[in-house]
């Protein structure tokens, strides 16, 4: 029945009166004056007839939307605890009621744990709340039962289940909960999860899934949908606390990332004529405007989140940021081919030196050169992006300088480290991180074979072919990069063939630039 007539809810029938039991009256006691027609007869007598009396009653009260029922009033000898008893009736379909049950296991009462936000207990009204004490269900008392005793009657019935409860105290806080928007940085799934207390409510997830927080009334269990799942009842999942304190507990000792990218790159203008290679972090000597704790060494790894900060959809982004990607898995090389295709659209920034110009030099051409003293002055004022010093020499990217490719309304393509990548986070640069990794060992030996590495090792840095040792090191880098700085990649993209790789990066910039896509809630206050 409440299936058939959910039909009607959609046509919305209007009542034409709201009192036709009265006019049926009425018209009766006419009839009865003008009895000799036999029509009029009949329909006298069908006025009288009982059912259709109540017919008509019913549908005033209805056309009325008088539905609460009068009950009589409670008896006077009637003890506090009975009087809290509820009875509620659901109607439930094939899919599951959407709650979960827990057992005190001092006073063996059943109590619901949780209602799952969108399930059909939730979208019954909330009759039912986490924290009421379950009496029985469907007549039967829960009080001997065990939660999977009840959970099968539960999964058993369909059609309208009865519960008799006590309802909690607890005012449910999850009703006034903002809404929030993450994303997943693990893979979930609750099938292998021995800590959650309902595997069946468990929602599976993977890493860059963005999760809807239903709620986070339980610090432990939060409940989530995956976006656009058409599905309205949420799952539950770890919340972001109990996770990483998990998290925490299985941590290894954490290795040292080899400074290989760091360390290894080189000046660009005395290696490299390519005005899009500008590195300038070469040598062991080398100091980055890194923040404290965040360098990279096994000490001091960031808390890497499992679940990002809040976010919200959002339009185009200005800035493109490449890395850290492993040296020489080819950045520069995706990074030159994007600038060809589009030179009005996409810029690059020439970074600041603090050593001589050259002859053949110019300022603001291959750098900005600047003397040490007002370097060092810029660095106190935190005018860099990232800094290096090689040789003496200071070497940096500026604030100003990204700035300035940004008011020319051009895409900022840039290579920077995880704490640049940090620092510009923000509303003014919103920047699209891409990491480009390298493929399976046996596929970088077939598509780099005739390709040139230009050697960090000796100090002219010449170009030579690629090593057996420069594919592992490859490998190595970005399986610790990945593991450690993946929740500030927007996209990683596998550099195995290179116009695969190339067109895979442009059309993700296109998406970015003309959809929508999901950014931190803070980056759009602005
Ligand atoms: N998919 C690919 N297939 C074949 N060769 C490639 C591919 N990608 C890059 N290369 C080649 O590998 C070499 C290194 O690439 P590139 O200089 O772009 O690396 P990089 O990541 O910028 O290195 P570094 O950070 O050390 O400057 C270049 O000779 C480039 O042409």
């Amino acid at each position: 029945i409440h299936e058939r007539l959910q039909h009607y809810e959609e046509s919305k029938p209007a009542p034409v009166m709201d009192s036709a039991a009265v006019l049926a009256q009425d018209l009766s006691e006419q009839l009865k004056i003008k009895s000799e027609n036999g029509d009029i007869k009949e329909l006298a007598k069908l006025l009288e007839n009982p059912h259709v009396k109540s017919l008509l009653s019913v549908h005033d009260t209805v056309a009325q939307k008088r539905y609460d029922p009068e009950l009589p009033p409670l008896p006077e000898y009637l003890n506090i605890e009975e009087s809290s008893v509820k009875i509620i009736r659901l109607v439930k379909n094939k899919e599951p009621l959407g709650a979960t049950i827990r057992r005190d296991d001092e006073t063996g009462a059943i109590f619901v744990a949780r209602i799952m936000r969108g399930g059909a207990a939730d979208r019954s009204g909330r009759l039912i709340h986490s924290g009421d004490e379950v009496k029985e269900v469907n007549g039967i008392p829960v009080d001997d039962k065990k939660p999977e005793d009840i959970i099968r009657i539960l999964a058993q019935s369909q059609g309208a289940i009865t519960f008799k409860v006590v309802p909690g105290l607890k005012e449910d806080a999850s009703i006034r909960e903002p809404k929030v928007f993450l994303r997943a940085l693990f893979d979930y799934d609750p099938s292998n999860d021995s800590a959650i207390p309902c595997k069946e409510a468990g929602l599976r997830f993977k890493k860059g899934s963005i999760l809807q927080i239903m709620s986070q009334e339980d610090a432990t269990w939060w409940q989530a949908k995956l976006d656009g799942d058409a599905n309205p009842r949420a799952g539950l999942i770890p919340s972001k606390q109990f996770q990483e304190s998990r998290r925490f507990a299985l941590r290894q000792p954490a290795a040292t990332l080899p400074l290989q990218r760091t360390l290894s790159r080189r000046p660009s203008s005395e290696d490299r004529s390519s005005i899009l290679s500008r590195s300038f972090t070469t040598s062991s000597s080398l100091t980055h405007n890194c923040p404290k704790g965040e360098r990279f060494s096994s000490s001091c790894f960031p808390a890497y989140p499992l679940l990002s900060c809040p976010l919200r959809r959002c339009g185009a982004q200005s800035c493109l940021c490449q890395g850290p990607g492993p040296s020489g898995v080819g950045m520069n090389e995706l990074k030159r081919k994007l600038l060809i295709s589009d030179p009005q659209h996409f810029g690059v920034t020439i970074p600041h030196t603090s050593r001589p110009k050259k002859n053949q030099e110019s300022d603001g051409v291959e750098y900005h050169f600047i003397s040490k003293h007002l370097f060092e002055a810029d660095i106190h004022n935190n005018k860099f992006v990232e800094y290096g010093e090689y040789k003496g020499n200071y070497y940096g990217t500026s604030l100003d300088t990204l700035r300035g490719v940004l008011t020319k309304k051009k895409v900022c393509l840039l290579d920077v480290q995880p704490h640049a990548i940090k620092l510009l986070r923000t509303a003014e640069f919103k920047p699209f991180v891409v990491f480009v990794k390298p493929p399976k060992m046996e596929r970088l030996r077939e598509t780099r074979k005739n390709a040139k590495i230009i050697s960090s090792k000796d100090d002219k840095g010449s170009a030579r072919p690629f090593t057996e040792e420069d594919f592992q090191e490859m490998l190595n880098t970005a399986e610790m990069m990945e593991s450690q700085y993946g929740h500030l990649f927007e996209k990683v993209i596998v550099n195995d063939d290179l116009t695969t790789a190339f067109s895979e990066l442009q059309s993700a910039l296109k998406r970015v630039e003309t959809g929508t896509h999901w950014v931190p809630v803070s980056w759009t206050h602005s």
